[in-house]
């Protein structure tokens, strides 16, 4: 029997998810043996910069990727927003399994919603998106950055001086936690998810034909179409990764209906548009189009601008 040798991160969070993809193949009757090799990226060494300054989006999954172009793992299972828009020539997203819930929560202390926190409250987040549309929202909050996975940064709300964290529904719910911990599920239209939050990605060689069979039966067509759109979007987008970037997509009944958003990252510009089609990849185009035209382009020149001088 082939062993598939899995890769994987070694966070909690990452594990977990590995061993739920390992766990459906083999209920589906895959006729392989399951083998998980921890690799530490770049994103877990480096924990004390902000994500978007020691190169965002890849550094969870570029050492990852080389090793299953080296051969030394088979597939590897990603958050599926942690995935650069493009895949390295010779790699293929074999599955993308059903979606969990792609919103972001709050969990703060007192129990307290969004709306009912107190003005000036602390919110931690290391999210650019997150903390721009926070902001929008609510103008009065204070954001401080915070680092860690999961249990760190629920550690840190107890702990430290923050009244509240942001987090995505999906990885509490893969942990375990639910609305013991949850304050707050933030509506879609408050805070438009990240593109690809609450999916995953398993990625494997392109050429292995006998793996992605199995994959494929694990594949949600609607999510894949959803994912689709958004992840067509943020490619228009990409280059402008200092700039929050949000993008939430539907599918339903093949027609895929996508909210995306750019705002400018102290929230008091956005954009925002909600594009239908057919096509997944047509759609997402055509969002960042019609961004870009209400001014999108603009402010992504101007953050750049910003930031190098
Ligand atoms: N930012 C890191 C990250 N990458 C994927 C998840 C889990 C949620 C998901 O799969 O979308 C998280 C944690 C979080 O944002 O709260």
């Amino acid at each position: 029997m082939r062993n598939i040798v899995v890769g994987s991160r070694r966070s909690k969070l990452a594990l977990t998810q590995t061993n739920w993809v390992i766990n459906e193949l083999k209920q589906l009757g895959a006729p392989f043996t399951f083998e998980v090799k921890e690799i530490v990226t770049k994103g877990d060494r480096v924990l004390d910069v902000t994500l978007s300054k020691v190169g965002g989006k890849g550094l969870f999954v570029k050492e990852i990727e080389h090793e299953l172009l080296a051969g030394g793992i088979d597939m590897a299972v990603h958050s599926m927003k942690d995935m650069p828009a493009v895949l390295p020539e010779g790699l293929a997203i074999g599955a993308v399994p059903r979606r969990e819930d792609a919103r972001d929560v709050l969990v703060s202390k007192g129990n307290r919603a969004l709306h009912d926190l107190p003005a000036g409250s602390v919110i931690g987040t290391s999210s650019l998106r997150r903390s721009a549309q926070l902001l929008a929202y609510r103008p009065d909050l204070t954001i401080k950055w915070i680092r860690g996975n999961i249990d760190t940064r629920l550690a840190k709300l107890n702990n430290e001086d923050y009244d509240a964290i942001v987090l995505a529904a999906a990885g509490l719910a893969r942990m375990g936690w639910g609305d013991d911990v949850i304050s707050d599920y933030l509506p879609l239209d408050v805070c438009v998810p990240a593109v690809g939050q609450g999916a995953l990605a398993v990625e494997c060689r392109e050429d292995d034909d006998e793996l992605r069979e199995w994959l494929s039966r694990l594949n949600d067509e609607q999510t894949e179409q959803a994912v689709r759109a958004e992840r067509a979007f943020l490619q228009q987008m990409e280059g402008g990764c200092q700039v929050p970037i949000a993008g939430y997509a539907e599918a339903d009944g093949g027609i895929v209906r996508l909210t995306a958003l750019v705002a400018s990252p102290d929230g008091k510009e956005v954009y925002k548009e909600i594009v239908t089609g057919a096509d997944p990849e047509a759609v997402g185009r055509q969002a960042a189009a019609v961004l870009i035209e209400q001014g999108a382009k603009a402010l992504i020149e101007r953050v750049k601008k910003e930031l190098s001088s």
